[in-house]
């Protein structure tokens, strides 16, 4: 049995003539808790889509649980808990009405447990789903994706119809609870605040591609600002910097694999202070940073690249 939960290997999709994703490669381990992390647009829905079977692929390789999700769609679906952002739910049905409906399509279902999150999510089993609020809504359908106790759970930005209160719950309550039980967790957010606790590993996606993949720890200790003088910047090689501006008298750069630099650049007596950045800030500069420009680049000798 492979030790992942997911394997995309250089997955490409195209619509026509638009490439939405483009060789996208990513693991996830078995039991752990997995961020992908990218702004609207970015491809997040469409690789959860094909993760899914919903979707062909365009090119690529494509694993859940061991099975191409589309030759086994089924085999999938009942062994994966998925919530989708835009879920269209039988609005005529009562809240009880679609839980029994959904129940027989899983060899697993747990009566008990279905009956354990309405009661938790304070979901009113007479109401019309179409009378549900948005949070109810979402809740409800973390109700119908949880109550297989599926090995792996693929939530598509689930904190989006939460409020504040709803979401902190859902992150400190119900992935907790999820990885206690071992579950592996795979989810889309672009509330990185939130998401910076409790990710193991996260993946940073960008117009349909994967910019990183690492464990969360491992990227806070990678990437860093450090605070150089101006000529220790034009000594870095640009296409290591995500993101560069001044402060002040000196210059402040957001480098990956900061370590070795950092190092080269204090035996230069060049810098001035390292920064420790926070989710949020790394995921900004990898997406949105600004890259030093062409006319900056050093004219010679600039510190090695490290491997
Ligand atoms: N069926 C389709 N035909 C053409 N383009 C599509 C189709 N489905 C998605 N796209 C495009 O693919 C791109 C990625 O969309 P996707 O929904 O995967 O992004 P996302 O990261 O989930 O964004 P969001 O956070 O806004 O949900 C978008 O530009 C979208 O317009």
């Amino acid at each position: 049995m492979s030790d992942y939960a997911i394997e995309m290997s250089g997955v490409s999709k195209w619509f026509g003539r638009k490439v939405v994703l483009s060789g996208v490669t990513l693991n996830v381990e078995r039991g752990k808790t997995f961020a992908f992390l990218g702004r609207n647009g970015a491809g997040k829905t469409t690789s959860i889509r094909l993760l899914m079977g919903l979707l062909h692929r365009s090119d690529g390789a494509v694993r859940v649980l061991g099975l191409d999700p589309e030759v086994d769609p089924l085999l999938v679906r009942d062994r994966v808990g998925y919530l989708a952002e835009d879920q269209t739910m039988y609005g005529w049905m009562r809240v009880e009405e679609i839980v029994r409906y959904i129940a027989p399509f899983y060899t697993s279902w747990d009566h008990d447990l279905a009956r354990m999150y309405l009661g938790e999510f304070e979901l009113p089993l007479r109401t019309k789903i179409k009378h549900l609020s948005k949070g109810q809504n979402v809740r409800l359908g973390l109700v119908l994706a949880l109550a297989h106790r599926p090995e792996l759970v693929i939530l598509d930005d689930p904190a989006l119809g939460l409020d504040p209160i709803m979401r902190k719950q859902f992150n400190r309550d119900l992935i907790t609870h999820l990885q206690g039980e071992g579950r592996t967790v795979f989810y889309s957010s672009h509330l990185l605040y939130e998401v910076e606790p409790i990710a193991d590993e996260v993946a940073i996606l960008d117009n349909g591609r994967v910019l990183r993949q690492s464990g969360t720890e491992e990227l806070r200790a990678d990437v860093k600002q450090l605070i150089v003088t101006p000529q220790g910047a034009t000594q870095i090689d640009a296409r290591r910097v995500l993101d560069q501006r001044p402060d002040g008298e000196e210059v402040a750069l957001v480098v990956d694999n900061a370590a070795a630099l950092t190092q080269q650049l204090s035996e230069r007596g060049e810098l001035r202070k390292v920064v420790d950045l926070n989710l949020d800030e790394i995921f900004e500069a990898y997406v949105v940073g600004k890259k030093p420009a062409d006319d900056a680049l050093p004219a010679q000798s600039p510190l090695p690249t490290p491997a």
